[in-house]
């Protein structure tokens, strides 16, 4: 269990993350979103005593992490994959862990083959490694003390797609083994596919969070009908907006099963259905995030609003 409460860091006059809060839950892997600069790294530093909060709390399993007694089995953490001691081989790297934790020898051949990397990668310096390579020895580190939470910043970075596919799968299969998973990730569909949870972040404050399930919902309905002008009609008597979707359908806030009633009410042929999250985490995130964004986003043609 992670447990952030009011947490606010200011680095002088700016203040990178304001008054937040959000737990992440066992069993569940909760994605951290949010653009360039948003507070999502410093949340992550706090939370692993990297940084000192300006004020509120970030717990792990009850504690701030420096009151863990036994940080390395209860947290594992993979901030910057490129942090790596240059100069040491990936298996020199789990060693020197291995020993501090005081965790068996054997461990680090396990870690090293859960993470996929060969005999002879493990014998590489770091300095050789690719991106995707120091990312599997990054986890391989988080993971080397079994603990029960998992702290990464961004481990998808410099993945393959079948990285990205066995990165899913292990963490789905961590969380389903009762493990706590915090990450944060620009990777949004892969958010999308992986995370049970979700805590959206913009210029410091949260502007959702909630279960996927849920956010995804609240992204409304595209709904096509022979008659969208009375639909629209129909939907704005019940109190709902309606915005084309520039390939004859209509997007609405309404949740499906409403928008089916009134058209039944209306008398109103319907040929599509379907809650917008074609349009998926992509447009909640660049719409709750909007007033956040370096860029100026539209929708594109087809997208849900
Ligand atoms: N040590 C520091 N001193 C001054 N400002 C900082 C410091 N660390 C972070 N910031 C600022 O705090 C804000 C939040 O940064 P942070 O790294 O947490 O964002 P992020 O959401 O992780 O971004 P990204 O996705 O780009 O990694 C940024 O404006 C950043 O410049």
């Amino acid at each position: 269990m992670i447990t952030i409460e009011n947490l606010t860091r200011r680095y002088g006059a700016h203040t990178a993350v304001d008054d937040v809060t959000f737990t992440a839950r066992p069993g569940r892997v909760t994605g951290f979103l949010g653009p360039n600069g948003a507070g999502k790294s410093t949340c992550m530093r706090v939370l692993v005593g990297l940084t000192p909060p300006t004020s509120g709390s970030a717990t792990v399993l009850g504690r701030r992490f420096v009151d863990l007694p036994d940080p390395g089995r209860e947290v594992g953490v993979l901030l910057d994959a490129s942090a790596q001691h240059a100069g040491r081989t990936g298996r020199e790297t789990l060693t020197l862990a291995q020993r501090t934790m005081g965790l068996p020898r054997a461990r680090v051949q396990e870690m090293l083959d859960r993470v996929s990397l060969t005999d002879e990668e493990a014998g590489r310096r770091v300095r050789h490694y690719s991106l995707g390579m120091r990312q599997r020895l990054g986890i391989a580190h988080a993971l080397l003390g079994d603990p029960e939470v998992l702290v990464l910043d961004e481990p998808a970075n410099g993945l393959d797609p079948a990285g990205i596919r066995w990165m899913r799968d292990l963490l789905r299969e961590y969380a389903d083994r009762g493990g706590t998973v915090l990450l944060s990730s620009h990777l949004l569909h892969e958010i999308e596919v992986v995370a049970d949870d979700l805590v959206v972040i913009g210029r410091g404050r949260i502007v959702a969070s909630g279960t996927k399930a849920e956010l995804l919902a609240s992204a409304g309905t595209v709904v096509r009908s022979p008659d969208p002008e009375a639909l629209a009609r129909a939907l704005a008597g019940a109190g709902h907006g309606a915005e084309p979707t520039g390939d004859g359908a209509l997007s609405t806030d309404a949740p499906p099963d409403l928008v089916g009633r009134l058209a039944l009410q209306a008398g109103l042929a319907l040929s599509e259905l379907r809650a917008a999250d074609g349009a998926g985490l992509e447009q909640m995130f660049l719409d709750l995030t909007a007033d956040t964004q370096r860029e100026t986003t539209t929708t594109p043609p087809g997208a849900a609003a």
